[in-house]
């Protein structure tokens, strides 16, 4: 469609929106109307948008001057301010497509939507921020002005107060790109009025901490972080005092975000010209960590209550911290060493944007092998790693046993449920069937959910809301958050957690470490995650992916291979993440009840099969999903039989990826790499 342009106000060109209508929408007599009343309402209708649908004010003149009455299709244009709000009022007419024009440039407002909404990870924004990898960058000080000032507005709706009266912290970790993106993002709340807090290199626990703490208790929070990510990466962690927001809220965000860059696409690259410069500061500076630090401290004293060392209880324990360059050091400074702990064989603890020695991810081999290292050449206690904003964690015992993924999870639940017998521990599904064992023989209940840490934590607020005690909710990642905690992602806390155990255990006498408290847990045999790339344009890549998991679904749902079904947990079906309601009584009983939230569009596709061999044992299982991050399907596999995963793999390969035809859409060479290499 060609977009008509017209600088009817003689002013520089901006903008101009363009629409071509609906067929029979929008009839002659309506048109009449409003070019007599010489004002006429339209109102765009996007399906995709939480913000619902918007109001243009379009001038008549231009208006008469573009379009036929006597036409039943036909372009509208307008240039100038456009005004965009939420309302229905007046609406005539429904648009197909709006078209944007700027400088010259004919931009689609889908272009411009799905750039926006692309940032979006589940419940984080991420993006890239700096040149180095040889893509587009798309995390701008403009872009985040934009997320700034949305997230001010979906804020002031969400607490129902107007924007000037809220309060928000910033945090960031130490990438090269975080200043600036810092000040853009402040400069966007305070262009709605919202006074901002800059508290400069901060961990996300700490940025959801900063609103309620007393003596600061913001409305909200925004950290700065692209976590593990390279440091080319950037992104946003966004907390009300509720706790994170949501895979939806995010949505919205984008979108509002969208939609105030498609008005002035210039005003965010001004602002952020003159945030960036610091002058005047967008925020105003605040030293939150040590306080931060301080109530770290106490939780540890208190769980301690050491009979003659209240304050100083790790007196005579050497911990190791490693915070792989990201925000972490100052748990070893200004937290354990504080307590008395000897901490001097800790490696990485400088913050450093470039991340020079190795990632920081509690996931990665040489994060942990580093520490499993600086631990028995410190002869230390424990080793604590961190992800680069801490919401992420894993320990070292002092034998130098790495404690990560289904280990740390075995660790953190032993200590649950000795505080809380009976508890239910929901986890990520693709934890082994020796954890499941391993909760179980402590008289827990093992829920298995969605993968994507959000998930993991909404279950179990959505749990103990229906009645079932549930005080650990946490991934095979690291991330991790407790009920007793504010069901808050937190790394840091974890590592309390174990750090208070490990002293608790030295009090009673035991002399064994933490990892004597896993000792049980079976490791299956083996165990993969082959990564299939989806052969799609980016923008259809989230459907077409979707549609291949929905045919998995489907493919076990009818029974296509023998003794491969839908894996249960407990009354629960672990397809679409326990959430499965085949709509013939099937589903667990909450899932009918008012808090059922259907899973979001993003992440909603993900199922787990159970495998049996011909003589009806387990086999293994397979988890297929959409990767949150990357354009492509995950599957992971595990069994406890040699030679399991490739006689599940080649299944998988012959009977429903090429069996049902999606050869031409997905790259399977991953999966004829393992199966050459395992054959
Ligand atoms: O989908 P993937 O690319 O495997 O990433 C999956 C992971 O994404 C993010 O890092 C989330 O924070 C994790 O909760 C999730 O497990």
């Amino acid at each position: 469609m060609s977009v008509l342009c017209y600088n009817v106000f003689r002013r520089p060109l901006q903008y101009c929106l363009a629409m071509r209508t609906l067929d029979g929408l929008f009839d002659n007599s309506q048109l009449a109307t409003a070019s007599r009343s010489k004002q006429l309402h339209v109102c765009i209708k996007r399906s995709h948008s939480s913000f619902g649908s918007y109001k243009l004010k379009l001038d008549s003149t231009t208006i008469t001057s573009r379009t036929s009455p006597r036409k039943r299709d036909f372009d509208l244009s307008v240039c100038g301010d456009a005004e965009a709000h939420g309302s229905r009022n007046g609406a005539v007419c429904k648009a197909s497509s709006v078209d944007i024009k700027t400088d010259g440039q004919a931009v689609s407002e889908e272009a411009v939507l799905g750039r926006i909404e692309r940032l979006q990870n589940g419940s984080d924004i991420r993006g890239i921020a700096m040149e180095g990898e040889g893509r587009e960058v798309n995390l701008t000080p403009s872009v985040a002005f934009f997320l700034g000032e949305a997230f001010g507005i979906w804020l002031a709706d969400y607490l129902g107060v107007s924007s000037s009266l809220l309060r928000v912290s910033l945090g960031r970790d130490p990438r090269l790109t975080g200043p600036a993106l810092l000040a853009a993002t402040a400069a966007g709340l305070r262009s709605i009025g919202c006074a901002v807090f800059d508290m400069s290199l901060a961990t996300t626990p700490a940025c959801f901490m900063s609103t309620v703490l007393s003596g600061f208790s913001y409305d909200a929070s925004i950290m700065l972080t692209a976590s593990h990510l390279p440091a080319t990466r950037n992104g946003f962690k966004f907390f009300t005092k509720d706790g994170g927001l949501k895979v939806e809220d995010i949505e919205s965000i984008c979108n509002i975000a969208a939609m105030r860059y498609i008005k002035r696409p210039d005003r965010g690259a001004a602002a952020a010209a003159i945030a960036s410069s610091f002058s005047p500061s967008p925020a105003t500076p605040v030293s939150f960590m040590p306080v931060y630090a301080a109530h770290l401290r106490e939780i540890i004293k208190k769980g301690i209550n050491h009979p003659t060392n209240f304050d100083q209880p790790l007196s005579g324990f050497k911990v190791v911290v490693n915070a792989g360059n990201g925000s972490g050091g100052f748990f070893a400074w200004d937290v354990l060493e504080k307590l008395g702990a000897d901490v001097n064989g800790s490696v990485n603890l400088g913050a450093d944007g470039a991340f020079p020695n190795h990632t920081p991810n509690p996931e990665d081999k040489e994060a942990m092998s580093v520490t499993s290292r600086a631990v028995r050449e410190a002869k230390a206690d424990l080793g604590v790693v961190f992800d680069t904003d801490v919401d992420r964690s894993g320990v070292v015992d002092s034998s130098g046993q790495r404690i990560n993924g289904d280990r740390f999870i075995a660790l953190l639940a032993s200590i649950v449920l000795s505080d809380h017998p009976g508890s239910t521990i929901v986890t990520d599904a693709r934890t082994s069937n020796g954890l499941t064992t391993f909760i179980e023989n402590r008289g827990g209940k093992h829920c298995l959910f969605r993968v994507g840490y959000r998930n993991v934590i909404d279950r179990g607020v959505q749990l103990n809301q229906l009645g079932m005690e549930t005080h650990l909710m946490i991934e095979t990642t690291g991330h991790g958050a407790m009920k007793e905690n504010y069901f808050l992602d937190d790394g840091a806390y974890l590592a309390v957690k174990v750090i208070i155990q490990m002293a608790l255990m030295r009090l009673h006498g035991s002399f064994h470490g933490i990892g004597g408290l896993i000792q049980d847990l079976v490791a299956p045999k083996e165990n993969t995650e082959i990564r299939i790339k989806i052969l799609s344009r980016l923008e259809n890549v989230k459907h077409r992916g979707g549609q291949v998991v929905e045919a998995f679904r489907r493919f076990l749902v009818d029974g296509s291979i023998p003794r491969w079904d839908l894996a249960k947990c407990g009354d629960c079906w672990v397809s679409d993440g326990c959430l499965a309601d085949f709509g013939d009584g099937l589903g667990p009983e909450w899932s009918r009840s008012p808090e059922y939230r259907p899973p979001s569009k993003i992440d909603a596709h993900m199922y787990r099969a159970q495998v049996l061999d011909d003589s009806e044992n387990v086999l293994g299982w397979v988890h297929l999903r959409q990767s949150i991050h990357n354009p492509e399907l995950v599957v992971n596999i595990q069994s406890n039989k040699t030679g399991g995963c490739h006689t599940i793999v080649n299944i998988l390969l012959n009977r429903f990826f090429l069996h049902n035809g999606h050869a031409d859409e997905l790259d399977l060479s991953n999966i004829q790499k393992f199966l050459g290499s395992h054959g």
